[in-house]
């Protein structure tokens, strides 16, 4: 049970928010069950149906984007008519809460003093992308150029979207054709709705499918896989606005929170299953749901997934339970970072996919200010407390921007939340140790603006999309570049600036190299003492660890890199001998080999 000084004060005010005086825990919901109507009954197991959401009606017949694969019941083609689904939601639809009911109450928060620009998409316009596989479909340049369906674009008109973000604008035709992807964009710069917008539209638009029937066992459509319990909470947030009154059901299902009721709620219907890959394994082994009838596979964070960590349960759900096999479903993995030796594990789940690659590996950092300090771990909270100092007398009526500060350790962060709230500084933690509802409370705590400091582990760093965070503090680096750039990305998203300061000292030469290369990438400004630290790694051959994703760009095509080596060229490539590869001049001077003369792949510049 927290205890702090920041707890009391934070749920003190969301309590007061609520209207609520009972004490948070007590009252505990799940966040996906919050929302619905204050009046709606207790959750009692609907009847079980489970070939309910495939029995409505949907779109009519004619040929769709999923005809050419194997098992799947044709839809409509782009552009065809579209029509009234009732699926999903068809015993209930009055019983469908808003999504966005939430919405106002959040624009009320007064984050005066707080960088807002609002969004400005066009700060993205110039970025480069590029595309690499066979046959590649075209761009789109605005929402209306894609056929969603009505009820789709009415959800994208409430979210306050005008027009795609680069990564929408290349994924969603890509993957509305049926096409597998393997996309990397920028933090911050919509990969959500990229992935989720094809999905929704794919399923209203499908013929019905004849769904197994099970006594317990539900058979969803999709499954959107992602790292951590609050990106897929956040995940089924957004993809329940983007699906309200489309008749597609999304349900979510993660660790942490009593899996009973998530069992409840699959059981009531599901189309879109939003889940971590830990309790989904649970799952699928009580057969509560079955993989059998999966038309789309989205793997957020993909890199993430795929990478020690993950792997093995991964390959499980994905290869030896009852999914179909790739290219009868279709699949998408999506990320800010993409490592060759994660993308060649990857194709490993993609049939004949097209790579897209939007910007440069973390380039939302030419919206990002990022600065690099030296400061030894003895200084490391002085200095910490200094930054904070200056941000509360430089905000509107000194107030303290929110400010998110990285750690490397679970314990690490408790000391240092309490010896800021020790010193004045309303701090909260997020991290592996805390229950599902101190994390929770955590973060709307923060995202509130009642506890402006967050301390966190790396479980705060990929995918939150925690609005008006004007300063990300690496206060212990990470060792991993590209944790870096998932780290400085919950600043400065969606067409905003932000401000991410590191604390770097000698434990950290091994990052060197890397950090000074994208910082120069992001035409930041580099301190000659950190470009010293570099190059005399470089001398020694080191930071084999932090081979960066790519150069130019977000991402390369590893199957790029392939056909060089069979060519003969691809040492350059590669840094030989496992040293840092990058360096700028040879990747770039090789990236001319890159773009010209492959025969195999398309290259598309935009
Ligand atoms: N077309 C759009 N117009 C306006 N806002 C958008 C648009 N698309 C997405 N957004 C907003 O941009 C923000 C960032 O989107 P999202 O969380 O999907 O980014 P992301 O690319 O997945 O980031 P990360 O790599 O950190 O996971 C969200 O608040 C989202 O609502």
């Amino acid at each position: 049970m927290r205890t702090s000084w920041a707890d009391s004060v934070a749920s003190e005010s969301s309590f007061a928010a609520n209207g609520d005086s009972r004490p948070a825990r007590s009252s505990y919901v799940p966040p996906h069950l919050r929302n619905r109507p204050s009046n709606s009954q207790p959750l009692a197991p609907a009847p079980v149906e489970p070939a309910r959401t495939a029995a409505g009606a949907r779109w009519g017949g004619g040929a769709g984007r999923d005809a050419g694969r194997p098992g799947f019941d044709g839809g409509r083609g782009i552009g065809g008519g579209w029509n009234s689904r009732t699926g999903g939601w068809d015993r209930g639809r009055e019983r469908e809460a808003n999504p966005f009911a939430n919405d106002d109450d959040a624009a009320e928060v007064d984050f005066d003093g707080q960088e807002n620009s609002g969004i400005n998409f066009d700060a993205y316009e110039d970025i480069p992308v590029e595309t690499s596989g066979d046959n590649v479909p075209a761009p789109v340049n605005t929402f209306a150029q894609i056929d969603l369906g009505e009820a789709l674009n009415e959800n994208i008109r409430r979210c306050k979207y005008v027009k795609p973000t680069p990564v929408q604008r290349h994924a969603i035709p890509i993957s509305l054709a049926g096409r597998d992807l393997m996309a990397c964009a920028q933090t911050g710069s919509g990969k959500t709705a990229a992935f989720c917008f094809p999905i929704i539209s794919g399923i209203m638009r499908a013929q019905p499918a004849h769904r197994q029937r099970g006594i317990r066992t539900v058979y969803p459509l999709a499954l959107i896989l992602s790292p951590t319990r609050e990106l897929s909470v956040q995940i089924h947030e957004e993809a329940r606005k983007f699906s309200y009154q489309t008749g597609v059901r999304v349900v979510v299902a993660y660790g942490g929170a009593p899996i009973n009721q998530q069992m409840r709620d699959l059981e009531r219907g599901v189309d879109i299953l939003v889940a971590t890959p830990g309790r989904l394994v649970d799952l699928l082994e009580r057969a509560r749901v079955s993989l059998q009838m999966i038309r789309y596979l989205a793997l957020d964070e993909a890199d993430r997934m795929l990478d020690m960590g993950f792997e093995p349960q991964i390959r499980r759900i994905v290869e030896q339970m009852d999914m179909p096999p790739r290219g009868v479903r279709q699949t998408m993995l999506f990320s800010a970072t993409f490592p060759r030796e994660i993308q060649r594990m990857a194709s490993d789940f993609l049939h004949n996919y097209i790579f897209l690659a939007v910007g440069r590996v973390g380039s939302s950092t030419d919206l990002i200010v990022q600065r690099v300090e030296f400061v030894l771990e003895s200084d490391k909270r002085s200095h910490l407390m200094d930054l904070l100092h200056a941000q509360r007398a430089n905000g509107v009526s000194g107030k303290q921007a929110l400010t998110l500060v990285f750690v490397e350790t679970k314990r690490g962060a408790d000391t240092l939340e309490h010896w800021l709230c020790l010193n004045g500084f309303p701090a909260i933690t997020i991290h592996g140790d805390r229950t599902q509802q101190e994390r929770e409370h955590a973060l709307r705590s923060f995202k509130s603006g009642a506890t402006p400091i967050l301390v966190a582990t790396d479980v705060a760093a990929r995918g939150l999309d925690i609005p008006h965070v004007a300063h990300v503090v690496n206060f212990d680096l990470p060792n991993d570049i590209d944790d870096y750039v998932h780290r400085i990305g919950r600043t400065g998203r969606a067409g905003k600036t932000g401000l991410a300061t590191a604390f770097f000292n000698e434990s950290n030469a091994s990052l060197a190299r890397p950090l000074v290369e994208l910082m120069q990438e992001a035409n930041q400004e580099v301190p000659a003492w950190l470009t010293r630290y570099a190059a005399a790694r470089a001398s020694y051959g080191g930071g084999g660890r932090n081979r960066r994703s790519g150069g130019r760009f977000g991402g390369r095509d590893f199957r790029k890199d392939k056909f060089c080596e069979w060519l003969g060229g691809g040492g350059e490539h590669h840094g030989g001998g496992g040293a840092y590869r990058g360096g700028g001049g040879a990747y770039r001077g090789a990236s001319s080999g890159y773009d010209g003369g492959n025969p195999c792949f398309t290259s598309a510049w935009d």
